[in-house]
């Protein structure tokens, strides 16, 4: 059996990154007229989007409360996950806003990002976080522009130290994942604790709501003194095996429903493309009401719909259509990577 949307996905990101890399890369000390269209053909899938009128709204922020959600967003996808962060944690919002508006027309807004990025350019932004020291935890979104992050997020960063603070970020993008971003983050808050993100397809945002909420279940966040949890209920799971046990904390949705129902199981766990311990139950899991695919990261447990089975990634892989998010190994990935063949793995909850 093969994936072919899989590797079809795998295929279109690496052109896409090829791409980038042969356009944006050596275009930053060449002509601005140079990154026309049909030059980055991926990234003019927002066009339509941008045909719409859209203005800089600053978020009003209420009373600090421990958790921040900083964004930038242009067309709304990043704005989208800032939102459902917020829902579930209950932190205030701060949108990222420049002085000067950027323009509607998708290829003006091309060339002023790249020229921005060009010469390491820093937009004034309009607004300042009011007692950033009241915050323990900061996410931080952003679209991906010209594989990088906006130069105006840049200028947010630059502005607040955000050293002893737990520091999340999220992106939306064409394709091109986060792009490095994530160490770039890293290296300008070196004193922050940076904890793993997530990235979205921009096109996909509207539809990733079970993916974020399963990733932000996986995040143990320290907030204001309390620990919390993202959604009302955590469950866990236990995989038992000869050498030992992992943990996963699971985000309550229909596949996973579809899963508890069928434990304690005994499951055989077998290799797959040297990324996945894959496992089938006596019935296949539901990917109901699931978005159409995503792109999992290592430490994810899935359910690939097509097969009905489970997926654990202890290796990167492509998004891939098919694939949902159910939550994330929280401890023994090692010994659950190192697992043999044909490995018989005791399956339960556990809270
Ligand atoms: C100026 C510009 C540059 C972009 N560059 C990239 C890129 O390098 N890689 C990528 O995957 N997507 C790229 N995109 C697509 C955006 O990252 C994507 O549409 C994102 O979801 C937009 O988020 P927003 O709606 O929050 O503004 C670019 C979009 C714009 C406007």
């Amino acid at each position: 059996m093969n994936r072919t949307g899989k590797m079809f996905s795998f295929f279109i990101a690496v052109i896409f990154t090829a791409i980038l890399l042969i356009s944006c890369g050596p275009l930053e000390t060449e002509p601005l007229q140079a990154a026309g269209e049909g030059t980055v053909p991926t990234v003019t899938m927002e066009t339509s989007v941008l045909d719409g009128a859209w203005e800089m709204q600053p978020v009003e922020t209420s009373a600090p409360s421990g958790i921040l959600v900083a964004y930038f967003s242009r067309t709304g996808n990043t704005e989208t996950i800032a939102g459902w962060i917020q829902e579930t944690f209950g932190g205030d919002l701060f949108q990222i806003c420049t002085e000067d508006a950027y323009p509607e027309d998708y290829n003006e807004l091309l060339d002023i990002a790249q020229q921005e990025q060009a010469t390491g350019a820093r937009p004034a932004l309009s607004g300042q976080v009011q007692h950033m020291e009241a915050y323990d935890t900061v996410f931080i979104g952003y679209p991906i522009w010209w594989a990088d992050m906006p130069m105006a997020v840049y200028t947010f960063l630059e502005e607040y130290d955000l050293s002893g603070k737990t520091v999340i970020p999220f992106c939306t993008h064409g394709s091109s994942g986060f792009s490095g971003t994530q160490e770039i983050i890293a290296s300008l808050q070196p004193g922050a604790k940076l904890l793993e993100g997530i990235a979205v397809r921009g096109e996909q945002a509207a539809d990733s709501h079970a993916e974020v909420v399963g990733w932000l279940a996986g995040l143990s966040l320290e907030g204001a003194g309390n620990t919390v949890a993202a959604s009302g209920e955590e469950i866990r799971i236990r995989f038992s095996f000869d050498n030992g046990e992992a943990i996963a904390v699971l985000s309550d949705t229909p596949t996973v429903q579809s899963l508890l129902m069928q434990l304690p199981a005994t499951v055989t766990m077998n290799d797959y493309a040297g990324a996945e311990k894959i496992a089938y139950f006596s019935e296949s899991l539901s990917d109901e009401g699931a978005p159409e695919g995503y792109d999992p990261q290592i430490g994810d447990v899935a359910c690939y719909g097509p097969w009905g089975n489970m997926a654990v990634f202890y290796n990167d892989q492509p998004y891939a259509e098919g694939l949902c998010l159910m939550g994330k190994i929280e401890s023994g990935m090692d010994l659950l990577a190192a697992l043999p063949e044909n490995a018989s793995v005791t399956i339960e909850r556990v809270g």
